[in-house]
């Protein structure tokens, strides 16, 4: 299994987030490759979603066109399972608890062990819930990677001494989406974070350009970008994997 500590131990890290099957299986098995070619360290894969709390309008409508493909969550796993026979970048899952659930905790780990996924994040999965999932995903060598906000106030400490993988920080409250300004408590909260554990720390919500992953980029280990990506994606243009290059070639180039 990839271990994403050693990942982020060897540079920043820049993670893309896009949908899987949108629009279908083809475009997202070829897209994950083309961002792995292009700079991409780790990719994070959504698994759609029909009551998807924690996302803004872009990714909503990437789940819709992906639901219209007719996706289900072994969908997913065959996406990866195409990925793998191209590149053995690190994937991570980006997922609502009741789909693990619904999956069953044991058999979803075991197909993300088998495929290499080496992490899964559940924004809807509490600390005081995960204790269940978390043992099954040990025993598989995935990562349960905890999501912590600004405004996680005194709880940050307890969340990011038992993260394992990465710990996924909010740069801001409410949904998923492009913002112009980042809040001045991130790098508070991110060195509450760096007092209590080594595990790395990646910054998502809101990234889009260079400049903004670069600035970012000093601060925490890596960048999620998703919005961004997923709105070319959504235009369908004839070029989306040159364009998808330049704009991950960009980022890195930003980062590094
Ligand atoms: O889209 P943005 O603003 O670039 O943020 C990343 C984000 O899309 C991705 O990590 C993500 C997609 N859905 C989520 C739900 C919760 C937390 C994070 C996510």
């Amino acid at each position: 299994m990839t271990n994403l500590k050693a990942v982020f131990d060897q540079q920043k890290v820049f993670m893309p987030f896009i949908v899987a099957d949108d629009p279908d299986v083809e475009t997202t098995v070829k897209s994950i490759v083309t961002l792995a070619e292009n700079g991409a360290d780790v990719v994070e894969l959504g698994l759609p979603f029909s009551d998807p709390v924690a996302d803004g309008p872009v990714i909503q409508a990437a789940d819709l066109r992906a639901f219209k493909a007719g996706v289900k969550t072994a969908t997913v796993f065959e996406i990866v399972e195409q990925v793998r026979t191209q590149t053995a970048v690190p994937i991570v899952l980006l997922t609502y608890v009741n789909l693990v659930y619904k999956y069953g905790y044991d058999a979803f780990c075991q197909r993300c062990q088998q495929l290499d996924i080496s992490g899964l994040v559940i924004p809807d999965l509490p600390l005081e819930e995960n204790a269940e999932l978390k043992a099954i995903a040990t025993k598989h060598h995935v990562a349960l990677v905890p999501l912590i906000a600004p405004t996680s106030g005194k709880r940050i400490t307890k969340i990011a001494a038992q993260a394992t993988g990465f710990i996924y920080v909010v740069s801001a409250m409410g949904v998923t989406g492009q913002r112009e300004q980042f809040s001045k408590q991130l790098a508070t909260t991110i060195a509450q974070i760096r007092a209590v554990t080594t595990v790395p720390v990646a910054i998502g919500f809101g990234i889009h350009s260079p400049q903004q992953a670069h600035e970012l980029g000093q601060l925490a280990d890596g960048i999620i970008i998703g919005s961004a990506i997923v709105k070319l994606m959504a235009a369908q243009p004839v070029d989306l994997q040159a364009q998808l290059a330049n704009y991950a070639q960009s980022i890195k180039q930003a980062l590094s």
